[in-house]
C-alpha cells in the first residue's frame, strides 16, 4: 500500500532567509526528513548532459564497464552487487552504479575520452554545481538549528576532498531474468552523510516510510518535480540533532520500467568529529550518540552495503 505524498519545497535562492530556515527545520527536517529543493543553481542543461552521459556509460557491454570496477569508493558496481537494507537475504540491487568522488584527491576512475568526449568534464562540472549548491544549504541548516551559518565550516565538515556523485542505472524488468522481479532497484537504507541531493529522470519508484519503527511500515511514493532536487537528511545529520532531524528510510521499487537518477551525498569531511549539538540535548533528552569520526562511521557502513 501507498499514498502520494505532498513534500515541502524550499527555495535556495528565497531573499527570506530566516523563513526559509523555519520551513527547513519544520516541515522539512523534523516532519519529513525529505524536501524539494528549488531554484538550487544547478541548470537543467547540464542536468541534461549529465543524464546522456550516464546512460551513455551504461550502454557499454559489462567487459568494458568492468575494466572501471570500484576501487577506492570510485568506479564502477554491477547489478546485484550493491544492498543497501543489509537485513536483506535475497541477492542485492537491481542497479548498477558508478561513483564519481571528490575531485581534488586524483582517486576517481574515468572512461577514456576517446570512448566518452566530454564525460569527465560534465561529471566535474555537475560535482562542483551541487558541491556549492548543498552548501548554501547546510547554511541554511546551521540557521535553522539557531547556529551560525558558517557552522559545518566551522566544525572542519566541509574541508576538502568532499562530495560522492552516485550514477544510478535500474534496468527495466524486460533486461532482468525473471527472479528478479521481487529485488528492489535500491532496498530500504538511510544515507549516512548530512545531506543527499537526488535528481531523477521522472520515472516514479522512489518511495519513503517516515515511521521507521512502527509496524506495519507506511511507503508513500515521492512524485518528481521536474528541475527540483529531492533533498534527504543523512545519518551524521540524524546523529548531530540527536534524532531531531530524520534520516528518513527509502527505497526503490523493484523496477517496471527502465530509471535513471544521480544521487549526491554530502559527508562530513573525514576528520570531523560528528556529536550532539548543545541545543539537541539536556538533562532530559541525554545524546543518544556518542561522538564518532566521520570516516570512521562511513567505512563501517560502506562495508556492510557490498554483497559478500
Ligand atoms: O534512485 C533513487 O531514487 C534513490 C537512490 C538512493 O536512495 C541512493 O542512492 O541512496
Ligand atoms: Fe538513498
Amino acid at each position: 500500500m501507498s499514498n502520494a505524498l505532498q513534500l515541502p519545497i524550499i527555495d535556495l535562492a528565497s531573499p527570506d532567509r530566516f523563513s526559509t530556515a523555519n520551513s527547513i527545520r519544520q516541515q522539512a527536517c523534523i516532519d519529513h526528513g525529505f524536501f524539494y529543493l528549488v531554484n538550487h543553481g544547478v541548470d537543467e542543461e547540464l542536468v541534461k548532459k549529465v543524464f546522456e552521459q550516464s546512460s551513455n556509460f551504461f550502454s557499454f557491454p559489462i567487459e568494458e564497464k568492468m575494466k572501471l570496477a570500484i576501487k577506492n569508493h570510485r568506479g564502477y558496481t554491477a547489478l546485484y552487487a550493491e544492498k543497501l537494507d543489509t537485513t536483506l537475504t535475497t541477492k542485492g540491487d537491481s542497479k548498477e552504479t558508478f561513483y564519481v568522488g571528490p575531485l581534488a584527491d586524483g582517486l576517481n576512475q574515468w572512461p577514456l575520452e576517446e570512448d566518452l568526449p566530454s564525460w569527465r568534464s560534465t561529471m566535474e562540472t555537475y560535482h562542483q554545481k551541487v558541491l556549492s549548491a548543498g552548501t548554501k544549504l547546510l547554511s541554511l541548516i546551521a540557521l535553522s538549528l539557531k547556529l551560525d551559518e558558517d557552522f559545518f565550516g566551522k566544525v572542519g565538515a566541509l574541508n576538502e576532498p568532499l562530495g560522492f556523485i552516485r550514477l544510478l542505472h535500474y534496468p527495466g524488468s524486460g533486461d532482468l531474468d525473471s527472479s528478479s522481479e521481487e529485488v528492489y532497484g535500491a532496498s530500504a537504507h538511510s544515507d549516512y552523510g548530512m545531506i543527499t541531493l537526488l535528481m531523477t529522470d521522472g520515472v516514479p519508484g522512489l518511495q519513503i516510510c517516515r515511521e521507521k519503527s512502527k509496524q506495519p511500515q507506511v511507503w508513500e511514493d515521492v512524485p518528481s518535480i521536474s528541475g527540483a532536487f529531492v533533498v534527504n537528511i543523512g545519518d551524521m545529520l540524524e546523529r548531530w540533532t540527536n534524532c531531531l532531524f530524520r534520516s528518513t528510510l527509502h527505497r526503490v521499487l523493484p523496477p517496471r520500467q527502465e530509471r535513471y537518477s544521480v544521487a549526491s551525498f554530502m559527508e562530513p569531511s573525514k576528520d570531523c568529529i560528528v556529536e550532539c549539538l548543545g541545543s539537541c540535548c539536556s538533562e532530559a533528552c541525554p545524546p543518544r550518540f556518542p561522538p564518532i569520526k566521520a570516516s570512521d562511521y562511513l567505512e563501517e557502513r560502506l562495508r556492510l552495503t557490498y554483497v559478500k
